[in-house]
């Protein structure tokens, strides 16, 4: 008798996007985005159903110990002098870590610690990223094109959005004449 091996999922890792399935999406749109950016007025005067990014993910069983396994694609662009971002998030479950591949485009990592400085990481295709426990994210993209990365994330993580409010993040990033630059929010 003769083995056979099953078709894998594919994930075309030029794109992040996955062949599978049950593929589910989640789309953020500027409506979606309140208070995110320093700049609401501008984000307001934006179409409110342009969709900033999308997630695709696999589904995965619902239990503790198993993966979340997604791509967020992260569109170009910005509101006034300030770069598309995700809302990005703390895990509900603070103790609980995550990893992003970049696979294509160019951006930033905004990663804050709970009680440590926050600080960045560059992210290109083949960039390997790992998001300790208590450390919020966000993903910047600084480039002209889609900038998409995979993440691996425990299913028991959970999003927790709230802690960063009203403040966001730290670090914030601007175009500045045609430059990046990493500006540290109050100095
Ligand atoms: O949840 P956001 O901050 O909007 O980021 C969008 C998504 O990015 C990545 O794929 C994360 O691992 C997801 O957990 C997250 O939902």
């Amino acid at each position: 008798m003769t083995a056979s091996s099953g078709l894998p999922v594919r994930v075309d890792l030029l794109t992040g996007h996955f062949d599978a399935i049950n593929v589910q999406h989640k789309s953020t749109c500027m409506r979606d985005l309140q208070g995110v950016f320093s700049d609401d007025a501008a984000r307001k005067a934006l179409p409110e159903d342009f969709e900033v990014y999308h997630v695709e993910m696999l589904a995965s069983p619902q239990q503790e110990g198993e993966l979340h396994t997604g791509t967020t694609h992260l569109m170009p662009g910005k509101v006034a002098d300030e770069f598309f971002m995700t809302r990005g998030h703390f895990h509900q479950r603070r103790e609980q870590a995550e990893f992003y591949f970049g696979l294509r485009g160019e951006g930033i990592l905004l990663l804050q610690p709970e009680n440590a400085p926050a600080y960045t990481e560059q992210v290109f295709a083949g960039s390997v990223h790992h998001i300790p426990s208590f450390t919020a994210h966000r993903l910047v993209n600084t480039g002209h094109d889609v900038l998409s990365a995979l993440a691996v994330w425990p299913v028991i993580a959970g999003h927790d959005y709230q802690s960063l409010q009203p403040d966001g993040f730290r670090i914030r990033v601007f175009d500045r004449d045609g430059k990046v630059s990493l500006e540290v929010a109050g100095v």
